[in-house]
């Protein structure tokens, strides 16, 4: 370490030794800004819960070859911008991050590019006597809503998401025709339960318009599209029940270039009660949480361009 520390503080960058070592791609920045924002309208609070990552892209090399720091706008610096925009209320969480992205692009030459991202929780008001209370809330159990901004020079890709929305329904799925062999014991079924936890992003497409966008009414469409077509009909497996929810998002929204998901199917295996001299017509079951199936595919239009560096920004589909 202390032969480390010594090297980059004494060398130049053309001393740097000649062993071909070079560095990657690299981005840096502050993890997990906790904001939360509370809007003061008289007596009647709101609140927006946002938990931003933001990350810069662009020429670093200095400050990872010689230690000069010069372009590096402090990860300190990139906390206090978050709190310092949310002064002026955050909107949405994709508006936000566009806003943060702008930023830091326009305000530092040799920031090419970055990646924010958001988590938002929801609040609702607590009731009482029937009426949702001005300033106190309870936090909604449902899904996390996700975010995310990719910029490369004055390109933006948006991607909008969320993450544990936990679905079950008790019948109209089965799973049947598939192949067998000498490892397989699973039997065909026509009635099981089919349950998940919906991860899913969706990108939109990059049209001047897209800044424009009511990001917030457009995510509680996509919400509810998901959930009505989980239920919608007969699900023949977890994967054609997917394509069916990022169909219907896809039909719906011709503002949304793709939808991808990540869905684990969470088994239910119907327990065995005969050995205590009980039946079991498909009422009682073993909730599994492990080994689980996992699903995961993106749904797209025909003829539409990958735009692959997009998604880099997220892990794996989700
Ligand atoms: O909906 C399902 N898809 C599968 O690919 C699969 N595999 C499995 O064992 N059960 C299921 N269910």
């Amino acid at each position: 370490m202390t032969d480390i520390m010594t090297r980059r503080q004494t060398e130049t960058a053309a001393e740097t030794p000649d062993d071909g070592i070079i560095l990657g791609p690299n981005q840096y920045g502050k993890a997990e800004v906790r904001v939360v924002k509370v809007t003061r309208d008289g007596d009647r609070h709101s609140i927006e819960d946002l938990n931003v990552t933001s990350q810069l892209r662009g020429d670093f090399e200095a400050a990872h070859l010689d230690g000069d720091n010069g372009h590096v706008v402090a990860t300190d610096t990139q906390k206090n911008t978050v709190f310092s925009f949310a002064r002026d209320g955050i909107g949405s969480p994709e508006a936000f991050l566009l806003r943060l992205s702008d930023h830091f692009t326009s305000s530092f030459d040799w920031v090419e590019g970055g990646r924010w991202l958001a988590e938002s929780y929801a609040w609702d008001r607590i009731q009482v006597d029937g009426e949702g209370h001005d300033h106190s809330f309870v936090r909604s159990g449902q899904e996390t809503r996700t975010a995310v901004v990719v910029a490369e020079g004055a390109e933006r890709h948006i991607i909008a998401g969320l993450k544990g929305l936990t679905v079950l329904k008790t019948t109209q799925s089965g799973f049947v025709g598939f192949p067998k062999d000498r490892y397989t014991s699973l039997k065909e079924t026509t009635d099981r339960i089919l349950a998940t936890d919906v991860s899913a992003r969706w990108r939109y497409a990059q049209d001047a318009d897209a800044r424009d966008l009511d990001f917030n009414e457009i995510y509680a469409d996509v919400k509810r599209i998901l959930l009505e077509e989980f239920t919608r009909q007969y699900s023949a497996a977890l994967q054609a029940t997917l394509f069916d929810m990022g169909r219907a998002v896809l039909a719906a929204h011709p503002e949304i270039a793709e939808i991808r998901f990540s869905m684990p199917n969470k088994h239910h295996f119907v327990v065995d009660l005969e050995p205590y001299g009980l039946d079991n017509p498909n009422e009682v079951f073993f909730a599994s949480d492990r080994s689980y199936g996992l699903i995961e595919a993106a749904v797209t239009r025909e003829g539409q361009a990958e735009v692959a560096s997009a998604w880099e920004a997220v892990s794996s589909f989700c």
